[in-house]
């Protein structure tokens, strides 16, 4: 199902955002610090409600909809985890069971175990998610969320605290699972390597959306992030690829 933002306000954080994320598809937004990604993720995960506008899941309003209801369509990973319960891994990953009854269940296990597989903490999940690292405590909350079988996942920034090896993994999960998918990423080249389209945000607005190659240009790139950036093609996938200089640095 189309995820969609239609016309989403919250004061004057975000400003009349319209966005789709068409099924099955990742769309990435970016922005400098303030320019209201986490504000707008927060309107879809039903952690805000909008001051305007509507998120749409196919034609179903997910803003009027029962939280336990549009739980078992959409999960996030947010960056809102500090005080998470200090449950065995395990434990907590079965959480993301609980929109779709009480967690018993032959498939509620099998959910979980092949959650814990796809995020690569099956390992842990007999440790206490305090004691965790905060890549591995990442990873489990990724788990929590793949557990809840989603159709839509939101993202925010998941690439935080992660090692390479397990950045890639996780935005090459993303990108061979069928999820409908909106993250946040700070990162331009992972951005450009994992979406289908970026949606560039600053000061609230909407200020471009297309395909990697469409926006992900050294004007947009100035203009937006105040960087000077010089793209080329990614030599292995023919992407774009951002390849900056520190200031001083010679030019
Ligand atoms: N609950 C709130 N009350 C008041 N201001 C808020 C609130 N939440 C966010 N803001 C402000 O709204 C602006 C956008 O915040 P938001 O977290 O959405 O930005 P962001 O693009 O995700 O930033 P970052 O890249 O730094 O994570 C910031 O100036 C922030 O201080």
């Amino acid at each position: 199902m189309d995820l969609r933002l239609d016309g989403i306000s919250v004061g004057a954080i975000v400003r009349d955002l319209s966005l789709r994320v068409p099924a099955g598809r990742i769309v990435g937004l970016v922005g400098p610090n303030g320019s209201g990604k986490t504000t707008a993720l927060r309107c879809v995960y039903r952690a805000l409600r909008p001051t305007t506008g509507t998120v749409w899941l196919g034609d179903a309003d997910l803003t009027a909809m029962r939280p336990r209801r549009s739980a078992r369509h959409v999960a996030a990973l947010t960056q809102e985890s500090h005080d998470i319960p200090d449950f065995t891994v395990a434990e907590l990953v079965a959480l993301g069971r609980a929109p779709h009854g009480d967690g018993r269940s032959t498939k509620d296990g099998e959910a979980c175990a092949a959650a814990m597989a796809e995020a690569d903490v099956a390992h842990l999940a007999d440790r206490h998610v305090n004691g965790l690292s905060g890549g591995e405590r990442q990873r489990v909350l990724l788990a929590r969320a793949l557990a809840q079988e989603p159709e839509v996942l939101v993202l925010d920034e998941p690439t935080n605290h992660l090692d390479l090896r397990h950045q890639i993994a996780l935005l090459s999960l993303l990108r061979n699972g069928k999820r409908t998918v909106l993250l946040v990423l700070h990162d331009l080249n992972l951005a450009a390597a994992a979406c289908d389209r970026v949606a560039v945000l600053r000061d609230g607005a909407l200020v471009a959306s297309g395909t990697p190659a469409e926006v992900l240009t050294t004007e947009l790139v100035r203009e937006v992030f105040g960087v000077e950036a010089v793209v080329v093609a990614h030599p292995v996938t023919g992407g774009p690829h951002l390849l900056y200089s520190l200031e001083g640095d010679p030019s």
